[in-house]
């Protein structure tokens, strides 16, 4: 499915401006109005002698516009680059209007559950005769005072607890009266040309007010235009303000049930406000796309962004979600507030993390249980993760300690090297499985609504088969180039490992990695026994060995292979006990490998990454942040040159993937 389409007035240059003021269609008066040209009803005698001057202007100006379209939403782009936009986002954006429909149904259930609650328990009260449960007419509606005859009825109805500001009484057919939930405000905070909020006004069912921010007087006009060019549901939902994002989030604490950071680079100094800015169970989403620095390229600078040292091991994009996730966590807990999150996403060239945002002096204590210093060893890359807190259960309360530590050696006991230090990153679960199930469901359920379906639905559905309590994960041809042999497949690696007792999966962070709950003495002992002659396939005793190439003995590999392998498994048939078991493992695959389903997908077209900040000349300086080939296609583009190519590069097959190095013995 096409991802976007880009309707370009250029391509209708021979339609004359007349013909603009002419075609009866509503969204060209959308346009007309959008761009500020009024139709005035003026003498035909005037028009004609001015007629001309303006055809001239309008048809200028609506030569420099193109209708870009993306869902249902459809934005007017200036050729200057004036405001942001980056078609590769539609995955972001996909992705998050998935989550929000689910929020919106997951929020209604809570909501429903609450209710049955307070029903109960006002039941409860009124049998043991404690009238005084009945709620006073302001307990309703927050600050807007319930009408008396409704605020007697809801005096009735069994509320013992007071209605938040999200709820507001609605009378129904019957003459009931119901609390209701109020739809979900959402603060786009940093909305460049608003594309995101339309989409949200016009594909979420039960979305309530988006108010869409920016900082830039070009953005908000550009924004305030598409709303209009948006028609009658956009114009009633979005608004737009001129305003800096932060001071906006302090100055309405709790008030936004979703709050949207979609920020140039790194979102850090958006955080401390948009953790206050959000409801009580509302949801903070938030992108990061300054990978580099997540990733290790400057650990100090992420350690001054965010709180956290970067490690540049293979599994630094998932290190970079949970640098991310513990950053929130510490903004969230200065207000004795925590997160939970449910989803949390690497694709294309940045991180997105959404996490709900609660509450509770008492739950956030167990902050440092979620957190952990990573260690990894500078030889053989292995990682070791120590909390930095624990609980000791005493009597019937639970005491909070610090973690215990260390957690490795100071010499690596698999190779004898020392270890780096990262973190703190969140150590906890970054997604939920019943949310990550709910959304996937959806996304397949409606598939034309989403542009980006194929991609989405891929990462979801890799998501969902994660291991959702191993954090990071290690890299089978990292192991292979540290004791330098050939790899064995994935699906044999993994047999090792789950006939071993373990469990292991994929990631959707790499299509190379894999998580697992073995310790790295496991690892290294099935690695050991893939290059020795200790190699057992498929119970029939064949044996095979993977010869390495030679190092010098003090290399992590050859420390590693001098040590004799302590792991044994006992073959079930007969009782035989061996290092490894290499047989075909029934979970080997997962599910979606087994039915072939797509996981990863390569980029739909060239230059499929981040664009520099909206207004900006490109120029040759952008190479080290776009890449030489995106640079080398705007400067050609610049100059006349050709437009972008077809994606050349060789798509790697499902195989390959899977089995980069197939086995060569
Ligand atoms: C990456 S763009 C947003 C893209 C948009 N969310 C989308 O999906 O198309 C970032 C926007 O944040 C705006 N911005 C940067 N700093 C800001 C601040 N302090 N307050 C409000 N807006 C800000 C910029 O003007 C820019 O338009
Ligand atoms: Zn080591």
């Amino acid at each position: 499915m096409n991802l976007l389409i880009t309707i370009s007035l250029k391509q209708a240059k021979s339609i004359t401006a007349t013909s603009y003021f002419c075609f009866p269609s509503i969204k060209v008066l959308a346009l007309k109005a959008s761009i500020g040209v009024a139709v005035r009803s003026e003498k035909k005698s005037s028009l004609v002698e001015r007629g001309e001057e303006r055809r001239e202007a309008m048809a200028a100006e609506l030569d420099e516009l193109t209708v870009v379209k993306e869902g249902e939403a459809e934005i007017l782009m200036h050729a200057k680059n004036e405001v942001f936009y980056n078609k590769t986002q539609v995955n972001n954006r996909d992705i998050s209007i998935a989550v929000l429909r689910i929020f919106i149904s997951k929020r209604k259930e809570e909501h429903e559950s609450k209710l049955s609650k307070r029903t109960k328990s006002a039941a409860k009260v009124s049998e043991s005769g404690a009238a005084e449960s009945a709620v006073n007419e302001e307990k309703c509606n927050g600050n807007t005072k319930v009408p008396k005859e409704t605020s007697e009825v809801a005096e009735k109805t069994s509320t013992a607890e007071p209605c938040t500001t999200f709820e507001e009484m609605v009378k129904t057919t019957e003459g009931k009266v119901r609390v209701e939930l109020k739809p979900p405000r959402v603060l786009e905070a940093l909305s460049a040309s608003g594309l995101r909020a339309l989409r949200y006004a016009r594909e979420i069912e039960g979305i309530g007010q988006i108010v869409a921010l920016d900082n830039d007087k070009a953005s908000v006009e550009a924004c305030r235009r598409n709303i209009k060019f948006n028609g009658s549901v956009a114009i009633s939902k979005v608004e737009s303000n001129l305003a800096d994002a932060r001071v906006y989030m302090l100055t309405h604490p709790k008030e936004f049930d979703v709050v949207d950071l979609d920020p140039y680079g790194s979102p850090s100094v958006f955080l401390d406000s948009a953790v206050q800015s959000v409801a009580d169970g509302g949801i903070l989403m938030c992108t990061a796309t300054d990978m580099a620095v997540l990733c290790g390229g400057n650990g100090e600078v992420c350690y001054s962004k965010y709180g956290s040292y970067p490690l540049r091991g293979k599994y630094c994009h998932e290190m970079a979600l949970r640098i991310l996730l513990a950053s929130i966590e510490s903004h969230a807990n200065r207000y004795k507030r925590y997160i939970v999150p449910v989803l949390s996403v690497q694709m294309d060239f940045y991180v997105r993390v959404f996490v709900r945002v609660y509450t509770s002096a008492g739950a956030m204590k167990n902050t440092p249980l979620k957190l952990s210093y990573v260690y990894q060893c500078i030889g053989c890359d292995s990682f070791h993760l120590q909390p930095i807190g624990r609980t000791l259960a005493k009597n019937n309360s639970v005491r909070y300690m610090p973690g215990f530590g260390p957690a490795v050696p100071q010499e690596c006991t698999d190779c004898g090297k020392k270890f780096n230090m990262g973190g703190p990153v969140w150590s906890a679960p970054i997604h939920d499985p019943e949310w990550v199930a709910s959304i996937l469901e959806d996304v397949k359920s409606m598939k034309d609504r989403y542009p980006a379906y194929e991609r989405i639905s891929a990462v979801l559905t890799t998501i969902s088969e994660e291991l959702p309590d191993v954090p990071l994960f290690l890299s089978l041809h990292n192991l292979c180039a540290t004791l330098k042999c050939t790899s064995p497949s994935a699906v044999i690696f993994r047999s090792a490992v789950i006939n071993a007792g373990f469990r292991i999966s994929g990631t959707h962070v790499n299509p190379l990695g894999l998580k697992s709950d073995a310790p790295m003495d496991v690892i290294w002992d099935i690695m050991r026994c893939w290059v020795s002659a200790l190699y057992l396939y498929h119970l029939t005793s064949q044996v095979k060995n993977h010869p390495v190439k030679a190092q010098a003995p003090d290399q992590a590999g050859s420390v590693i292979l001098a040590k004799e392998p302590v792991l044994q498994v006992q073959l079930l048939s007969d009782n035989l006990l061996l290092p490894a078991n290499f047989a075909r493992a029934v979970a080997s695959l997962s599910k979606a490998q087994a039915k072939k389903v797509a996981r990863f997908l390569p980029n739909p077209e060239r230059h499929w990454g981040p664009k520099v900040k909206a207004g900006r000349i490109i120029t040759s300086k952008h190479i080290s942040l776009l890449g030489p080939e995106a640079v080398n296609g705007y400067l050609s583009h610049e100059n006349g040159g050709d437009e972008e190519g077809p994606e050349t590069k060789r798509v790697k097959t499902e195989e390959e993937v899977e089995d980069p190095t197939p086995e060569v013995s």
